[in-house]
């Protein structure tokens, strides 16, 4: 296999100095073609040479040092990539985050999730909405609304969200998360700070009012069996990073409260790299 070596400045070959050029590696087996990277690209950047933890350049006796399990996995070893989580940030623009709506069915969590990807994509900042309902349709297909369900429901959600937030994306997962040590599980997975908890702290009855699908109807006519606030717990955060509640019995319009959830970003530093 082929080694690009240094941190020399990349030159490249006559054949690569077009526009849509084409990149060929040549090794000793193989040669592998990239096809419509611009060279002039600022993006390309310098090759940092691979190294672990320490420093020290990876060779196959330290790999099998590093070997670890975790859970029913054995002997892996974690790969680290010369481009990080800080390169990615730098080419957004922004620090990816996690930022976590709870709240009961009904509460304005998906409308509050798209107010606030609308108003951050309007400042140029790259966003992505894990919601419950939506998740559960592909990758989480295979769960209910038991309790185990629920956590396998909401890790997956979370370890999902730690993944954008490492890609530099502010990541926004929606999703009734009714368990107090699901959601905390969750912040435990990623640096402090870079989990935002927001809990719209909207009443049962004005949720049962709004019952935009029906569902507190079946679920108090006995139809749906385990719903969030009938017959199934809702544990709202002891401490979390925003609370969005009604004044005055009104609640505030989406767009403001996305404003609320924007000037907490601002000041924390997350729509900087
Ligand atoms: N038993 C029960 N309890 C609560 N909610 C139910 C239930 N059955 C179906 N639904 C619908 O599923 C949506 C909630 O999915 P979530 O993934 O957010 O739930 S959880 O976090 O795993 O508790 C929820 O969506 P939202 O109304 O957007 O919250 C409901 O539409
Ligand atoms: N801030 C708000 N003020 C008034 N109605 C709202 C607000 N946010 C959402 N709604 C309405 O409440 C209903 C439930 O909103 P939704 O975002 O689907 O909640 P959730 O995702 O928590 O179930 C929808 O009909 C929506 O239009």
């Amino acid at each position: 296999m082929a080694a690009i070596q240094g941190a020399g400045p990349f030159s490249p070959s006559p054949l690569a100095k077009s526009r849509f050029a084409r990149i060929v590696l040549e090794t000793n087996a193989t040669r592998i073609g990239l096809h419509g990277v611009d060279f002039r690209s600022s993006f390309l950047k310098p090759i940092k040479a691979m190294a672990n933890d320490c420093g020290a350049a990876v060779s196959g006796k330290n790999l099998s040092q590093m070997a670890k399990t975790v859970g029913k996995a054995t002997n892996i070893v974690w790969h680290k990539c010369s481009v990080d989580k800080c390169d990615r940030q730098q080419l957004l623009e922004q620090k990816g985050c996690v930022i976590w709506m709870t709240g009961l069915s009904g509460s304005g969590k998906s409308t509050l999730a798209c107010a606030l990807s609308r108003g951050l994509h309007a400042r140029g900042k790259l966003t992505y909405i894990l919601d419950g309902d939506n998740v559960r349709h592909g990758l989480n297909s295979d769960l209910g609304f038991k309790a185990e369900d629920r956590a396998e429901n909401i890790r997956r959600i979370g370890e999902v969200a730690k993944l954008f937030a490492d890609a530099g994306i502010i990541c926004i997962a929606s999703l009734i998360s009714p368990y107090r040590k699901d959601r905390d599980a969750c912040r435990a997975l990623l640096p402090e700070r870079d989990f935002i908890e927001v809990f719209l702290d909207v009443p049962l009855e004005v949720c049962e009012a709004r019952d935009p699908k029906g569902l507190y109807k079946l679920a108090r006519s006995g139809k749906i069996k385990g719903f969030t606030g009938i017959d199934d717990p809702y544990e709202p955060p002891v401490s979390c990073e925003i609370v969005l509640r009604q004044k005055a019995g009104n609640c505030f319009p989406p767009s403001a409260m996305a404003e609320t959830v924007i000037s907490y970003l601002e000041e924390k530093g997350y729509l900087q790299a």
